[in-house]
């Protein structure tokens, strides 16, 4: 396994980084402990973990086991106490907030449960919202690419408020694919949709890793969403325990219960 652990500054070292690479993220040892004293947390306790390039990966665990922290520090939205985070070849340790930011915009997508878009706006601007924000041109032939793999065709100039919550979250599934970001971090990408709805999701994004090679982490609870994975992490109490292959919705609720979820 091909894994560069320079820090890229340089356009074009940060693209032969990115191909040459074959883990998207990567993280050794990070531990994340909050407060001082008496109100320590250590909600992070020494997780090593890697996610390939072109592979989907539910993280799941109990409440409290450390999920969202861990995708926080993965993504760059917070720092991690001591380890190491490298995502597509980066090393965020040490990173200023400026360059963080920076490769948040450039490199990561997200799908929150909330969804996220700007009322106002049809559904093609806010695809292209972040575009927009940074004044670059997208790749017609992308945008094209996203819009027919996720079914949105009929939908471009519809405002959120005129799309169905399935609707709405795949218009912010095909936002964070526009820009082919390194890594996609999906939220409880569901926790708002029905049973139907939110299969349709779960559909989108496992068509994105399948035919547009994306790279997808999703933190959720529930089973089902998780079978869409490639693979499920098990966290408890702030390590990774667990990880399942090919997930299927009754392993994931077996392995929950022997964790006492
Ligand atoms: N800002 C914070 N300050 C202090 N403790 C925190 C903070 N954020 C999280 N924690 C603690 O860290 C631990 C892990 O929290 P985290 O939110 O990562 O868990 P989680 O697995 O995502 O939980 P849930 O499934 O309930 O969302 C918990 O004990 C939590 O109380």
């Amino acid at each position: 396994m091909v894994c560069l652990t320079m820090t890229t500054r340089h356009p074009r070292a940060a693209y032969l980084a990115r191909m040459t690479t074959t883990l998207a993220v990567e993280v050794t040892d990070l531990v994340k402990v909050y407060g001082t004293g008496d109100t320590t947390v250590r909600a992070l306790d020494g997780v090593g973990v890697a996610f390939p390039v072109g592979e989907f990966t539910a993280i799941m665990g109990p409440s409290g086991s450390g999920k969202s922290t861990l995708m926080h520090c993965l993504a760059g939205l917070d720092s991690a106490t001591s380890g190491s985070v490298r995502l597509g070849g980066t090393e965020l340790t040490g990173l200023s907030d400026k360059a963080l930011t920076l490769l948040r915009r450039q490199r990561v997508g997200f799908v929150f449960q909330s969804f996220n878009l700007l009322p106002t706006l049809t559904a093609e601007q806010n695809i292209l919202l972040p575009f927009d924000l940074a004044g670059r041109k997208p790749d017609r032939r992308r945008l094209a690419q996203v819009v027919s793999v996720l079914g949105l065709g009929e939908r471009l100039r519809h405002t959120p408020g005129q799309l169905s919550g399935g609707q709405q979250q795949r218009v912010a599934c095909a936002r964070a694919l526009l820009g082919h970001p390194d890594v996609i971090f999906a939220d409880e990408p569901t926790g708002n949709l029905d049973s139907r709805t939110g299969a349709d999701v779960l559909d989108v994004l496992r068509r994105s890793v399948r035919e547009l090679g994306q790279t997808v982490v999703m933190v959720t609870h529930d089973p089902v969403a998780a079978s869409y994975a490639d693979r499920v992490v098990m966290l408890a109490d702030g390590r990774i325990v667990d990880e399942l292959r090919h997930p299927t919705s009754e392993a994931v609720l077996d392995l929950l219960k022997r964790l006492g979820a």
